[in-house]
């Protein structure tokens, strides 16, 4: 259980200029212990937080995004009076991180005594406070209050020293980035808490402020005199040594834990990226020198990356990293590992998606001129759809809606304040070859979607194309990757062959390979429907043995009859990868070219739109189960 900061980190996205020239900034959870505590999480341990929130958005967000990793917040408590605090940092060099640090009178400030709850204290193994909150009397009292709980309860008791003097008010308050002040009086507070600690964690600044001096082996045997804890010096890119007794006549007579050779691109976080990893060992009694690995590789991976707490590696990242020994210098270069961290520490699991599919466009203008209807009213009916949705789902997750920016947009907000999975178009409709709605430059236009829109691109390719028109849209759908990636948005690759070609049970299993040949790895696919169990199974092997960590595919419904789909349902739920589907003119066909012609209000179209949704959920549903009820008895029968 970490204790004190959490807040917005406001990072600046432009790197190598002032913090003045710095025009948009990226928002992500921060505060050393929130980080840290996202960290633990990653890496496979039970974290909780104890802290302060705002009653505003950014405290809702700091609840919702610790939830997503796994962070229990139930000893988070929503503070009425006060603001969630902010922090803006930036990148300027590898030598200067400027930071502001917004926190007059804001929520996790205002901690204290009443907010620990001697329950939830004793439910932890452990407990992590941090110096630079203990700056303030009432968290002061707090940190001491619990961890004497939790001491008493034989929980261990960690401290990262993490000074911070601007935070103490030693410097001015454009100086967020100091690191070091000498002050006798927060050398003394800081050393009230020694008695206490199992486990304290700094670097040499902060072993000189705790220690009262700036020689670090004077510093680290003044700390020894006040505490037999394990003591740990992080040293940079030198790595880090632990001293669990005396502290010897060289700081490399300690336990050493090398540094690792990476580019300096952002060192923000590395320390809470470090504690997270040196926990992970600790805590399950691994060796000192497999902690310090641990620690050394999480704090190198965050010095590569921007950002703190989504920089933390996962569990599975860590231990391919540590595995490899072939590593890029600049570590952000290694593609294998940026995907690893990127679909390790996607939000959420999908056992089963069943979607609306509304994004059509060329469909619903083609529609409103054979009914004579004003075009304006297509965004009405799209907004019907999430009503539709919401009747079926009920609130439950697994389903969602595909919805596009140019009719769809009232919809998409709408969708906002509901659960679902939201998809949205950016292919031109029809275009073969491949191209792009709204701006050509495709990640300028994914740089305004909200983070939960799902990229989704409709690609007429066949694997037997012609040459020029194949590559043409290979590089288009190359391009389309890298900006969701660099956007943060999930994409959805949907192929249709069929139009394009022969297709028989290779051919999609033939173009997802080849994309996945060209290095893409779209975290869903959405295909068409066979009833070949061969197709399926081709699909389903290469899928697996190329991206294990794939969301899955939904099926597409091509306008096919209904009952045609259930029959299709029937073959691709046999294969687990398979998640659901995405169909859209099966169910809205008919209520739209009704509602367009006037015959039906809203109601009733609504109605049939869920229903018609309500059956192919039922039959999805049928299917899968009926397919599980197969396996489980031929595993019964082996
Ligand atoms: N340049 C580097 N190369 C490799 N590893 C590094 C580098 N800098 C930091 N690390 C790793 O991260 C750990 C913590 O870094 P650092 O000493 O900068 O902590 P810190 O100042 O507490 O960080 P923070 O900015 O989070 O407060 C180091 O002990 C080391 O393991
Ligand atoms: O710890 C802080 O208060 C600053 C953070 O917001 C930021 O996440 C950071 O620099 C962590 O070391």
């Amino acid at each position: 259980m970490t204790i004190g900061r959490s807040c917005i980190d406001l990072y600046g996205e432009q790197v190598g200029g002032r913090l003045e020239d710095m025009a948009s900034f990226a928002k992500y959870i921060g505060g050393s212990p929130t980080n840290t505590a996202v960290g633990a999480a990653r890496l496979g341990l039970r974290s909780g937080l104890l802290s302060r929130v705002g009653a505003d958005h950014f405290g809702r967000f700091i609840r919702e995004q610790l939830a997503r990793e796994g962070v229990s917040t139930a000893g988070v408590a929503t503070d009425p009076e006060r603001l969630t605090a902010l922090v803006f940092l930036g990148i300027r060099d590898p030598d200067t991180f400027p930071l502001i640090f917004y926190r007059e009178n804001c929520a996790d400030m205002a901690l204290d005594v009443s907010d620990v709850d001697p329950d939830y204290i004793r439910s932890a193994g452990a407990v992590l406070i941090n110096g630079t909150h203990l700056s303030r009397p009432n968290v002061f009292d707090a940190c001491v209050h619990a961890c004497t709980i939790a001491s008493q309860a034989g929980a261990k008791v960690v401290f990262d020293i993490d000074y911070r003097p601007v935070l103490w008010g030693l410097t001015g308050r454009d100086m967020g980035e100091n690191r070091f002040v000498a002050d006798d009086a927060v050398t003394a507070r800081l050393q009230q808490v020694l008695p206490l600690c199992d486990l304290v964690v700094g670097t040499e600044e902060e072993v000189h402020i705790l220690g009262g001096g700036t020689d670090t082996l004077a510093a680290l045997r003044a700390i020894r005199e006040r505490t037999s804890a394990l003591l740990v010096l992080k040293r940079g890119p030198h790595g880090c040594v632990a001293f669990p007794d005396a502290i010897p006549a060289r700081l490399d007579d300690g336990v050493v834990g090398e540094g690792l050779q990476v580019e300096v691109f952002n060192v923000l976080g590395a320390g809470d990226a470090f504690m997270a990893g040196f926990l992970r060992g600790w805590l399950r009694d691994e060796p000192l020198a497999a902690c310090c690995r641990y620690a050394n590789a999480c704090g190198a991976i965050v010095v590569s990356r921007h950002g703190c707490s989504p920089a933390m590696p996962t569990w599975e990242e860590l231990q391919v990293f540590l595995a490899s020994d072939q590593r890029p210098f600049r570590l952000r270069d290694d593609v294998a590992l940026e995907q690893l961290h990127w679909a390790t520490t996607r939000a959420g699991d999908w056992d089963e998606l069943m979607v609306l599919a509304m994004d059509h466009r060329s469909q619903f203008e083609a529609l409103c001129a054979q009914a004579g209807a004003d075009p304006a009213r297509i965004a009405t009916f799209k907004a019907l759809a999430l009503r539709a949705v919401d009747r079926v789902a009920r609130g439950q997750p697994g389903f969602g809606l595909l919805l596009d920016g140019r009719y769809g947009m009232r919809a998409l907000e709408a969708a906002a304040d509901y659960p679902y999975w939201i998809g949205r178009p950016i292919e031109m409709p029809g275009s073969r070859p491949l191209d792009f709605e709204s701006s050509p430059d495709v990640a300028t236009e994914l740089a305004t979607w909200p983070r939960n829109h799902v990229v989704k691109c409709l690609a007429f390719y066949h694997p037997d194309d012609p040459d020029d028109l194949r590559e043409r849209q290979e590089r288009q759908l190359l391009r389309l990757q890298d900006a969701a990636r660099k956007t943060g948005h999930e994409l959805l690759l949907e192929i249709i062959a069929a139009r394009a070609g022969a297709v028989d049970d290779h051919t999609v299993a033939r173009a997802i390979q080849r994309f996945y040949d060209l290095g893409m790895r779209p975290d869903w696919w959405k295909l068409e429907p066979s009833d070949s169990a061969d197709a399926w199974r081709n699909i389903e092997r290469t899928i697996v043995a190329n991206d294990a960590h794939c969301r899955g595919v939904v099926l597409l419904g091509l306008s096919a009859p209904e009952e045609e789909l259930v029959a299709s349902f029937q073959v691709a739920a046999a294969r687990p990868l398979v998640k659901g589907f995405a169909v859209g003119r099966t169910i809205f066909a008919d209520a739209a070219a009704r509602w367009f012609g006037g015959e039906i209000d809203d109601e009733a179209a609504v109605d049939d739109l869920a229903a018609r949704f309500g059956v192919l959920v039922e039959a999805w549903r049928r299917a899968r189960s009926a397919n599980i009820e197969r396996h489980a008895a031929a595993d019964c029968a082996r």
